[in-house]
This record gives structure tokens, sequence and C-alpha cells, in this order.
């Protein structure tokens, strides 16, 4: 649901999407309820600015006191983008004495019309509208501390904080090789599912496709990378959690694994490595130079984008899955976090 209008007084909420900026009649006109005291207002501004004005109004008003601001950033743009708007606003309002909560809503839109539609009507109608929650928002909200744990990893903070272990990105780039030419044939069975399993209406085949190609320039970053590096790929020798890692690919490509199931991991897969590398590169972060572009390489905005895509292609498939593949897929991404973790512990030297 979407920020749900409180009835406690003087709490309010505020709701921010997209970048464009609302007209400024409809913040004036909520600036004008607030100054009148209203119990309870719901505002919809869609910019940072505005509501680092809307705090500054907020920490001047005595009476009655601000008991809580919330605010509810819709998903218009990229999750961790959101967070960092929501760590911005949190430090400011603690600088303003504000009690403040934040929190991200990432509703799936199937066409650019949908999301336009959906974020006009919010600015219009209040909080009439409701934002059905999809499936994989609701198994990140459930399994957050184990998905953090894949895109938080020590070792990424190490590249983030600029004193990662040289020897360590080493080992990560040659096992990564490895993982990597055996992700391909799994991706080409993901391809092969969406072909042979749904009708293919909403272009699941182009965007998976899409995947297939990068892969092939990937490889060929990672030998000359491995070359600037010094690392030999022939020499490389698959370690524990990369062989394991590799085998649960490889079962997932069975004819028997549902188009759901292996889209779920695939998506999940992608996805770890977009967050995890795009948090060594926001505007705070260390990361050696001579880094950067491996980290670009995962964590640009439109490999963002490209994991958005498969979220909704998932998303979608989960909508019409039954029980049965809905918990499997469920316990197939559980499994994805798992091996991710392994795969750092073992980059990091930690098995
Ligand atoms: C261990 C692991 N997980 C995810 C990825 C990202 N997908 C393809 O490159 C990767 N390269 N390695």
């Amino acid at each position: 649901m979407l920020a749900p209008r409180s009835n406690e007084s003087s709490i309010i909420s505020v709701k921010v999407s997209g970048r464009k900026s609302a007209g400024l009649p409809v913040y004036k006109r909520s600036l004008k309820a607030f100054h009148a005291r209203k119990k309870s207002i719901d505002l919809a501004i869609r910019s940072r600015a505005k509501c680092i004005s809307l705090m500054q109004a907020l920490a001047t008003r005595e009476n009655p006191p601000i008991e809580r601001l919330k605010i509810t950033a819709i998903g218009t743009t990229l999750r961790t983008k959101m967070e960092q708007t929501g760590k911005r606003l949190s430090c400011f309002a603690q600088a303003l004495n504000i009690p403040f909560s934040f929190n991200t809503i990432m509703p799936a839109f199937k066409t650019r019309f949908k999301k336009q539609q959906f974020c006009r009507n919010w600015l219009h109608s209040g909080i009439k509208m409701q934002a059905k929650i999809t499936v994989t928002e609701t198994w990140l909200r459930k399994h957050r501390h184990l998905y953090d744990g894949a895109t938080r990893h020590p070792f990424i903070r190490s590249i983030r904080d600029g004193n990662i272990d040289i020897s360590a990105f080493k080992t990560w780039l040659g096992q990564d090789y490895i993982f990597v030419r055996a992700f391909v044939p799994f991706v080409a069975s993901v391809l092969t599912k969406a072909y042979k399993g749904s009708d293919d209406g909403n272009g699941d085949v182009e965007v998976i496709l899409g995947g297939v190609a990068a892969l092939h320039d990937e490889i060929s970053w990672f030998k000359k990378e491995a070359f600037k590096w010094g690392v030999q790929l022939s020499d490389i020798v698959p370690q524990k959690a990369n062989q394991e890692y590799c085998r649960f690919l490889e079962s997932l490509i069975s004819p028997e694994v549902e188009y759901t199931v292996a889209a779920v991991a695939f998506w999940a897969i992608e996805t770890i490595y977009q967050e995890s590398f795009a948090h060594c590169l926001e505007d705070d972060s260390k990361t050696p130079p001579e880094l950067k572009e491996t980290c670009q390489r995962w964590g640009n905005e439109s490999f963002g984008e490209y994991c958005n895509s498969l979220r909704n292609i998932v998303d979608r498939q989960l909508e019409k899955g039954s029980d049965d593949v809905i918990t499997k897929a469920e316990a197939t991404l559980l499994r994805v976090l798992e091996h991710e973790v392994d795969f750092w512990n073992m980059s990091h030297g930690r098995t």
C-alpha cells in the first residue's frame, strides 16, 4: 500500500516520485494547509529540494510540534538511488531534530504509459491510489537481511572503502571468469524456457537475448582485465564455493525446472552484482580508480534498467504462477543469495 494516511495528529505523509517537479500550486496549497495547522496533510512532492524546504518549515513550527515525518518514495528510479535520497533526507531531518522515517516502494509497471498514469493519479488524488506490492518486493522485504548480506558484503565494502586487498580482487577476478563461463549456458537455457514456456507477448525473449549478447563482451573483458592484473586464466582452479555455485546453475538448466523458477535465479544473480557494484560508485565511496571500470561494468545505470526489466518479467510470471512454483521460486532465490555470499567469502579469503 502507498503511504497510508495517518489519522494521528500532526503526522504528515509526504510522497516523493520521479525527477520532475510537481506544479508549484500543489505544493503551495499543501503548505497552506500545513500552516493552518491541519492535523494531517498529505503532500505530493516530487523533488528532494521540496522535501528539504518542507522540513525547514516543519522545524520552525512550534504548535503543535511535529510528531513524525514519514516520507515514502515511490520507485520510478533505481532502488539504490532512492535509498541514497532517503539517507540524505534522514541526515537532514536529524540535524533539524525532526523524527523521521523513510521507506521505498517499487511497483512494477508494464509500460511507460502505466507509470505516467500512476504518477499522475498519485499526485492528484492523494491517498486513494493503492499500489499493488509485487512478489519480488515482498520477498526482498522478508529476506532483507540475507539480501543485504549479499549486496553489502565485506568484500564489496572493502572496495568501496578503498582498502581492498589486491590479491583478493585477483582471486575474485579469476574465479568469476570461471563462473561467467558457466553462466552462459544457464542464461541460454532461460532463453529457451522463455521461448517455449510463454506466449511471449511481453518480449521476454528479447530482454534475455540482450543478456546473452552482453556476456560475449563480458568474457572478453575478463580476459583483458586478467592480462592487466597478471592473472593467468588458464591456470585458475575453481574453488569449492565456485564449483558448488556452478553445479547449482547446471541443475537449473534441466527442462524440469520451470521458466519462472529459472528466471527468478537469473534476475537475482544479475541484480546482486548490480546493487553491489553500484554501491561502490556512490558519491561518498573511496573506490580505487583502477577498480572503477570493474564497478562500472555492473553498477552502471543501463545494467540497472536491464535488471529492472528482468524483475518485471519475473513479477509477471509470479503473478500467474501456481503456489508450488512460487514456493520453489522463493527457495531458489534464497539459494542464490547464499551462493553469492559464499562466493564473496571465497574471494575475500574467508572460506
Ligand atoms: C558470482 C557472480 N554473480 C553474479 C554475476 C553477474 N552476472 C554476470 O556477470 C557474476 N558475474 N558473478
